[in-house]
């Protein structure tokens, strides 16, 4: 008898996984992991006033009501030196020129810009009147000491380790990397380096799964493809636990008589559920191994594909304590979609003119995974969706 769960209720039992421990990188090695700490600077940011322009430090009621026709005339006091200490004070009367990003000298309230400016012998003359704190980044414009500047949970993304150097952080507490091994089931199945043989099929999903979990953080790993053998599966599944958190078997997952993951799940732990009302993929099982996962993915190219995307990834998510970024995108319907109540639905669709449009594809299908944009959900109770209606298209 499978022990069918809906997807919120999937979704519940992956509230008791426990996060992986915490590590640190270098910076170097931070891109694409998840911080485990939020990163509080101790700083000012960028720590003094500076000049956001090229031009002339001065004291702006120097300048008041100047113009072209009556310049405001300043004594040019020298130049300051971009990354030093400025050696002058600015006094009534006086300016000294700066460059972009230098320190703006003391006394000074504004800089005019070097085009509103000409110099003449000792003298510049001010074409234009500057306001106090013209041109004028303060000490802590950009970030202030004691800011969470970015929160626990976040991707470290490449704009992330730009904050990171501008904070001098270069030794980030991160979440260990969940440790993954995908198994392919299948005597039908053969890599796809091999001379293509009908009617054996390659093995797809093995591809698929460790890409999807490298590209969600893990540190993933492919054991290749165990033929329909209980004890061939259950000696290589026993022995990847051994180095994983959680370990994928795709195919095998249904009941037929083919079907061992279910016993190779029983044998080594405690099954959580057999099938999910989910379409497709609805022949999703997975077991609980102390704290360690095995997960049985559909055979179906695309029920693994879906059910890794938008069920499984959750479960990653929760591993890492990651906080995931929404890259979908809300559109209109370009026509009607029927579907059957009972089951939620995960609809591969193309984007035209603005409109999101049904892909037509059964679960065996590989190639709608290159001619869709996305995926709209279908809430369990609905019978579809209408055209014009407005749909979030996942990504
Ligand atoms: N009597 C029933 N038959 C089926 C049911 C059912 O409820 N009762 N469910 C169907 C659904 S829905 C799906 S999805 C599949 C899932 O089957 P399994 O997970 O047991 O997978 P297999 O039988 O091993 O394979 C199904 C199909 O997928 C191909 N496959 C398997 N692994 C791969 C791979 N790594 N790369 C590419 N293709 C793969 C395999 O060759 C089969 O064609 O069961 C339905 N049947
Ligand atoms: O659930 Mo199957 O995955 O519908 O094709």
């Amino acid at each position: 008898m499978l022990k069918v769960l809906t997807v919120s209720e999937v979704l519940d039992i992956f509230k008791n996984a426990k996060e992986v421990d915490n590590e640190k990188v270098d910076i170097n090695n931070a891109l694409g992991r998840v911080l485990s700490e939020d990163v509080v600077s101790r700083e000012n940011l960028p720590g003094f006033k500076r000049s956001s322009v090229d031009g002339y430090a001065l004291i702006s009621n120097d300048t008041y009501l100047c113009s072209e026709s009556m310049p405001a005339m300043l004594k040019n006091k020298g130049s300051i030196v971009i990354g030093e200490r400025p050696e002058y004070s600015i006094n009534e009367g006086e300016c000294v020129y700066i460059p972009t990003g230098a320190m703006l000298p003391d006394g000074a309230d504004a800089v005019a810009m070097i085009e509103d400016c000409e110099e003449l012998g000792d003298e510049v003359l001010v074409n234009k009147p500057a306001s106090r704190w013209e041109n004028v980044v303060f000490e802590d414009d950009d970030v202030k000491a004691g800011e969470v500047v970015i929160k626990k949970g976040t991707v470290i993304e490449d704009r992330h380790i730009a904050v990171l150097a501008g904070l001098g952080v270069t030794n980030i507490n991160v979440k260990r990397k969940v440790k993954a091994t995908v198994i392919s089931t299948g005597d039908e199945l053969i890599s796809p380096y091999e001379e293509r043989q009908i009617p054996k099929v390659r093995d797809i999903n093995g591809y698929f799964l460790t890409a999807a979990l490298i590209k969600d953080g893990c540190d993933a790993k492919y054991k290749g493809i165990s033929k329909d053998n209980e004890e061939e599966l259950f000696e290589l599944v026993d022995k990847s636990l051994e180095e994983s958190d959680i370990v994928f078997i795709s195919g095998g997952s249904s009941a037929g008589n083919r079907d061992f993951t279910i016993n190779i799940m029983e044998r080594l732990g405690e099954v959580l559920f057999h099938g999910i009302a989910i379409k497709p993929g609805k022949p999703t099982l997975m077991a609980k191994v102390g704290e360690k996962f095995i997960v049985g993915l559909p055979g179906h190219p695309l029920s693994c594909a879906v059910v890794y995307r938008f069920i499984m990834s959750e479960l990653i998510d929760r591993m890492l304590g990651r906080i995931r970024t929404d890259n979908s995108l809300i559109l209109k319907m370009g026509e009607n979609y029927h579907k059957a109540k009972g089951r939620e639905e995960y609809l591969p669709v193309k984007i035209e003119g603005g409109f999101a449009y049904p892909i037509y594809a059964k679960s065996s299908a590989i190639s709608v995974m290159a001619k869709c944009d996305g995926f709209i959900k279908i809430e369990r109770d609905l019978e579809g969706i209408v055209n014009e209606q407005e749909v979030k298209i996942m990504r």
